[in-house]
Order: structure tokens, then sequence, then C-alpha cells
């Protein structure tokens, strides 16, 4: 688990990280969103001793990192993939990393398997890999202490689709496995298959944050029926603002227990109701508009609304 409480970070008159807490809960994947230069670094920079706070507190397994006896055993990093030392091969680097932490030294073999580097790559020295494989070497650097958290800062820069894949697999697992996982990124379709909970932040400040399933659950609901026109007329009646949409699906503000209500009043067959789902990329949009350098662009909901 990784708790953040009251973290702020002040660099000069220029406060980064303004009172932000959450809490990366064990067995779930958390994504930590925000544009550019909204604290997302400095936060998890904070969290791994990396950059002193100028207040609040920050604790993996119940520890401040700079407490932790062995800290590549409880939390693995990943910040910059690219900060790893490019005159030395990654064989050599998980050597290093293994021999420092005392885990089992085939657990570099473990590990190149797991992220895929094979062939001559391992021996390579990692100036000459690419930004992918760096990403690949940086996650089984974070993983070769075999860690109970996971802080990762853009993990699929870089990563093909079918790497962008594999990453989401192995984080999942790693989740379902009881791990903690925070992951910053700008990939918003990735994070909305991937994580279980989400923390938003703009100018430092958190603009949102709760479980994926209850930030994305808009307002009202999408309903198929056998007699559309009919379940239409139903609720419209009910004050309901209701829209029949051109491939007869119906889009009301009304929550899907009363469609259904209104549903069986009306005796109409309802062949499909679901909660209207908003999207994360709209949300995040319209959550840090304040925030946003290039807030010209307006969302798709405004667009509409326009
Ligand atoms: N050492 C530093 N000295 C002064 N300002 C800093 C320092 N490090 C970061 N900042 C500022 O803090 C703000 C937050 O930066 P940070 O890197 O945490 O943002 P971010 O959310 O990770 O952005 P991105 O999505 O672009 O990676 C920025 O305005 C940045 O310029």
């Amino acid at each position: 688990m990784i708790t953040i409480e009251n973290l702020t970070k002040k660099y000069g008159h220029n406060l980064v990280v303004d009172d932000v807490s959450f809490v990366a809960e064990p067995g779930r994947v958390t994504g930590f969103l925000g544009p550019n230069g909204a604290g997302k670094s400095t936060t998890m920079r904070m969290v791994v001793g990396l950059t002193k706070p100028t207040s609040g507190t920050t604790t993996v397994a119940g520890r401040s990192f700079r407490d932790l006896p062995n800290p590549g055993r409880e939390v693995g990093v990943m910040l910059d993939a690219s900060a790893q030392h490019a005159g030395r091969t990654g064989r050599e680097i998980l050597t290093i990393a293994q021999r420092t932490m005392g885990v089992p030294a085939g657990r570099v073999e473990e590990m190149l398997e797991l992220v895929s580097l094979t062939g001559d790559e391992p021996d390579r020295r990692v100036g000459n890999y690419s930004l992918g494989m760096r990403q690949r070497l940086g996650i089984a650097a974070a993983l070769i202490g075999n860690p109970g958290a996971l802080i990762l800062d853009e993990p699929a820069n870089g990563l093909d689709p079918a790497g962008i894949r594999w990453m989401r697999d192995l984080l999942r697992d790693f989740a379902d496995r009881g791990g903690a996982v925070l992951l910053s990124s700008h990939l918003l379709r990735e994070v909305e298959v991937i994580a279980d909970d989400i923390v938003m932040i703009g100018a430092g400040r958190t603009v949102c944050q709760g479980s994926k399933a209850d930030l994305l659950r808009g307002v009202g609901s999408v309903v198929r029926a056998e007699d559309p026109r009919v379940l239409l007329g139903a609720l419209q009646a009910t004050g309901a603002d209701t829209t029949l949409l051109h491939d007869g699906v119906i889009s009301t503000d009304a929550d899907p227990a009363d469609v259904g209500r209104v549903a069986l009043r009306a005796g109409v067959v309802v062949t499909d109701l679901r909660p209207t789902d908003s999207g994360l990329e709209d949300m995040f949009l319209q959550l840090t508009a304040d925030t946003q350098r290039d807030n010209k662009r307006h969302t798709k909901s405004e667009r509409r609304a326009a």
C-alpha cells in the first residue's frame, strides 16, 4: 500500500503539489493523471525519497521510503527509463540490482525472460537500446526484488501496441496477486482499461479521485426496447429529458431503476438497459480545463452543446 497525506511541494513561490492525499491500495491499479506540469512526477519522486516534501507525509508498506531497510524488496520504481547507465549492459544493470537487494542470482534470467529481452539484447549496452527496450529493462529492475508495490511514471512510453498489451497484462497480474500499482500515464484509453482507481490532478491540486467505476458512471441511462416510441413517450411524460437516437436507442437522464419502473408501467419489453458511461478523456478535459495549456480545444460534450 502506498499512502500520500497532505503532500505539498513548493519551489520558491511556485506551489507545484498542493495538499494531495490518496492511497494506492493493494490488489488495485491506481491511475495518476494530469496535464503536463500538473505535479505527477514531483509527487512520485517525493514518495520514493528523491524530492523532499515541503509538508505532508508518504509511506510505502506503512513506512516512510527512507526508513525501508531494503526498499527494492518493498517497492519497484521506474520514474525515468532513460536514466539507466548508458555504458552498462541490461544484464549488468539487473545483476547490480539483484546483488544490492540480496535476491537469488536466478532472478536476473527470470526477469530478462519476463520482459522479453532476448538473444544478444541483455548483453548490449543500454545506450544502444530503443526506448521500448529501456522501458522493459526498467520494469525488470522494478520487479526483480519481488516487491509488493510498484510506482511507474509513464510505463507504456515507447512501447509498441503488443508491448502496451503485455504491460497491461503484467500490471493486472501484479495487482491480482495483491500488489499495489501506482502509475502515471497520458494514454487515457490505456488507463481507462487498466485502472481500478483514478486520481486526477491539475496545477498541483486533486481535481477528482475515486474508483473508475464510480467516476465514469454518467448521469442517466441508455435503453433499448421492443417498442421504443412507447417507452420514449412514457419517459417524457415523467419529465425525464429523453431522446430517441437514430439507431432506435433511447438516451435519458433517468437512472436505470426509474427507466425499469416506467417500462413496467407502460408494459414495454426492455431488451438492454445500462447506465450512461462518460469517457475518461471527456472527464479529463473537463476537470483539468482551467489548467490545460491547450484549453482552446473543446471537449466533445462542449462541442455537442455548442
Ligand atoms: N527541481 C525543480 N525546480 C523547480 N521547479 C520544478 C522542479 N521540478 C519540477 N518543477 C516544476 O514543477 C511542476 C510540476 O512538474 P512535474 O514534472 O511534477 O509535472 P508532471 O505532472 O509530471 O508533468 P508531465 O506530464 O509533463 O511529465 C512543473 O511546473 C515543473 O516545472
